[in-house]
């Protein structure tokens, strides 16, 4: 009974991820969605600042914190293991709801494409970003990553092991494939707005201290001399510059 409940909590949490993952693509690229990056409520003054700075830090706070080690630790043993993956996804998820739904525009226009080549590969390029995101993911273990295969395993009885260290197909030209299909999807736009610029300045800023002072941190501690080999050899994010 619990083994299944914990299955379908499992499906649940992947089901949320997937509709905000597919949000997110209309809300940065202001497309088909309700509420977009510059289409939602109107941002006023330092406050509206405030509120959007206030979003991205709940989203990287709970990002960050819950993917440590030893948060890890202390939280699973509150709650069942298997279920700490899709509960991350989970909450990881809400944060992002939150801010769809709380985002404050600022329209002010940084810069605007009116050559329909430079729009039209601006756009190319925002949908080639969150191509790279989704096939980083299945390069890793998308269903790992995203908690199904734990709770999977669980229902089904079987040992689930951490998914291996992969130096492969994107991960052999970058180490954060990831994180760079974000970056691209997030600068490549035809019309940067005042709002935009916001999001996409803050993440930048997140990503590189969460990749350099945590993330590559935690996986030099547990995969040790090949990771340190790993990121002599291969760039952290700008393809062919090692
Ligand atoms: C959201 S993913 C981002 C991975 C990577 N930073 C990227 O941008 O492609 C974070 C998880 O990927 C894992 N990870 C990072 N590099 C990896 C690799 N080369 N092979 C397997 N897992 C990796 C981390 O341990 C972490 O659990």
């Amino acid at each position: 009974m619990k083994k299944s409940l914990a299955f379908i909590y499992g499906i649940i949490c992947y089901g949320v991820f997937l509709e905000t993952f597919l949000y997110a693509i209309g809300f940065v690229g202001n497309l088909l969605v309700p509420k977009t990056i510059d289409n939602g409520l109107p941002g006023k003054g330092m406050s509206g600042v405030f509120i959007d700075v206030l979003l991205l830090t709940i989203f990287a706070l709970q990002h960050s914190i819950m993917a440590r080690p030893a948060f890890k630790k202390w939280w699973t043993k509150i709650i069942v293991p298997e279920i700490e993956r899709s509960t991350y996804v989970l909450l990881a998820s809400l944060a992002l709801i939150l801010l769809f739904w709380q985002w404050r525009c600022f329209n002010e226009i940084i810069w605007k494409a009116d050559n329909p080549v430079v729009q039209g590969t601006l756009t190319i390029l925002y949908f080639t970003g969150w191509i790279i995101v989704l096939l980083s993911t299945f390069m890793i273990n998308h269903f790992d990553l995203f908690g199904l295969k734990q709770v999977f395993y669980y229902f089904k009885n079987k040992p689930h092991d951490d998914p291996e260290f992969k130096t492969n197909w994107l991960y052999r030209i970058v180490r954060h494939p990831l994180m760079l299909g974000f970056l691209i999807a997030f600068w490549a736009t035809p019309l940067m707005t005042l709002g935009h610029l916001i999001f996409s300045t803050v993440t930048t800023i997140y990503i590189l201290v969460a990749i350099k002072f945590l993330e590559e941190r935690d996986l030099e501690k547990s995969i040790g001399q090949k990771y340190t080999a790993y990121k002599k050899e291969v760039p952290m994010l700008i393809p062919f510059t090692k």
